[in-house]
């Protein structure tokens, strides 16, 4: 199969992102906790390096985010009825947003207090 041109991958993703926006709940709540980090981080006016670690922690939970809703709908295709293996599948890599989740809490909190107080 021959590789679609480079602006065919980009539109390609960029359908993928537009149609999380649009259907899961989740994604939107965690790139609005990004906008607040970038509005934060330009009005504590945080060190470079810290900016970089929360931006990057911030991408990491979105990234997460996909690749949990890939699987998810994976699971929805490959059996769409009760199955407890399904449920395990659905439980670990939501448990993998959620890990990240709280180490971008854990960095805010360690980031974050030495500018507002
Ligand atoms: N086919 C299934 N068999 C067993 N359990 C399932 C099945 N589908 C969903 N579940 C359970 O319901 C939970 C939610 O699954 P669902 O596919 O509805 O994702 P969601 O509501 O988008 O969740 P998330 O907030 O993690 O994105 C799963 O974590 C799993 O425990």
């Amino acid at each position: 199969m021959r590789k679609p041109p480079l602006q065919r991958s980009f539109a390609n993703a960029a359908r993928g992102i537009v149609w999380i926006f649009r259907y899961e709940r989740n994604f939107l709540i965690e790139f609005l906790a990004l906008l607040s980090n970038i509005f934060l981080i330009f009005y504590f006016q945080v060190s470079p390096a810290e900016a970089a670690i929360i931006i990057l922690v911030c991408f990491a939970v979105l990234s997460l985010e996909l690749l949990n809703t890939c699987i998810e709908k994976i699971c929805d295709v490959v059996q769409p009825e009760y199955d407890v293996r399904i449920k395990i599948i659905k439980d670990v890599a939501a448990g993998s947003v959620f890990l990240m989740a709280i180490a971008a809490i854990i960095i805010g909190l360690l980031i974050y207090p030495k500018y507002v107080f």
